[in-house]
């Protein structure tokens, strides 16, 4: 039987699908998060990385794979609110609806600083919709990096992305990974690779995410260069872009993980992982996700 995969092939998750292989038997399809979030729980697909919140809200028929994950410590880049009066004074923000985890955050981090403005969903750019008067713009993946670098940019060939300012033509652009950093010290995890419980993924192909994962972390200037190209952005930036990321689901993701969880659903099912790889295997760093 053919097993289905539904990959969100932002450029965030390029490390580990671009060199991916599938196994025989198992076939793909790709979509925006919240198109991959539906196809899983509807059952058009039997494996996808969905947002983390999906995920949480399932988790009594959910399970995810043990050591994946598209998580940040600080600042992501690509998760931004865009917005043109401080944040205490947002009336009108325009969510965007390729995501659920970043509304999700959204909601989290504005109850935490008690602040209340009207959400509506809204597509465009995010400058467009600002004009049209919206005072916050939500936008994520690889169009809100590229917003953001258009706004804050170019680099010169002294400074790092962590040099560039917040602020471009009166737009302030707040990194929610950084705001959720600032307020716990703890990673952001927006997506894991979840299945239901009762139809776990063959380890074929789980064996090939690994290795291609490897392969992809080990040649990442190739993979920056590539994606550079294809959103026309300067390779350095795509490069700090994706080694910014935790791709293994370790214990600070996991943290950060049950925290948002606490904070964004409270009394949800136990988060469930399916076994560690090499697990029942010997007696050595049974915690390691391996390379
Ligand atoms: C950080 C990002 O990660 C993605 C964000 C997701 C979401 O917001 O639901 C889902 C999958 C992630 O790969 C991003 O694309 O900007």
């Amino acid at each position: 039987m053919t097993y289905r995969a539904g990959w969100i092939h932002y450029t965030n998750v390029a490390p580990i699908l671009d060199a991916l292989v599938l196994p025989p038997g198992v076939t793909a399809v790709t979509g925006v998060p919240t198109e991959m979030n539906a196809a899983l729980l509807g059952g058009r697909v039997d494996i996808a990385n969905i947002s983390a919140v999906e995920f949480i809200r399932h988790a009594d028929r959910l399970e995810a794979l043990p050591d994946f994950s598209v998580a940040v410590l600080g600042p992501v880049y690509s998760v931004n609110l865009f917005h043109t009066v401080p944040l205490e004074r947002l009336r009108r923000v325009a969510l965007t609806r390729q995501s659920a985890m970043s509304v999700a955050l959204l909601r989290v981090l504005l109850r935490e600083r008690g602040l209340t403005p009207t959400l509506e969903a809204a597509e465009g750019e995010a400058e467009t919709l600002l004009a049209q008067g919206y005072d916050g713009v939500l936008r994520i993946g690889d169009s809100a990096l590229r917003e953001w670098y258009r706004l804050v940019g170019p680099l010169t060939p002294e400074t790092t992305m962590t040099a560039l300012p917040h602020v471009g033509r009166g737009v302030t652009v707040t990194d929610l990974a950084e705001e959720w950093f600032r307020l716990t010290g703890h990673p952001f995890t927006f997506a894991v690779w979840a299945y239901r419980r009762e139809n776990p993924p063959p380890p074929e192909l789980v064996r090939a995410m690994r290795e291609a994962r490897r392969e992809g972390l080990g040649h990442l200037a190739g993979v920056a260069a590539r994606h550079g190209q294809k959103l026309d952005l300067p390779a350095r930036v795509v490069q700090h872009y994706l080694w910014n990321f935790r791709y293994h689901l370790e214990a600070p993701d996991r943290l950060g993980l049950s925290e948002f969880a606490a904070l964004a659903e409270p009394g949800h099912a136990p988060l469930r992982f399916g076994p560690q790889p090499g697990a029942g295997r010997g007696t050595l760093a049974p915690s390691g996700a391996g390379p």
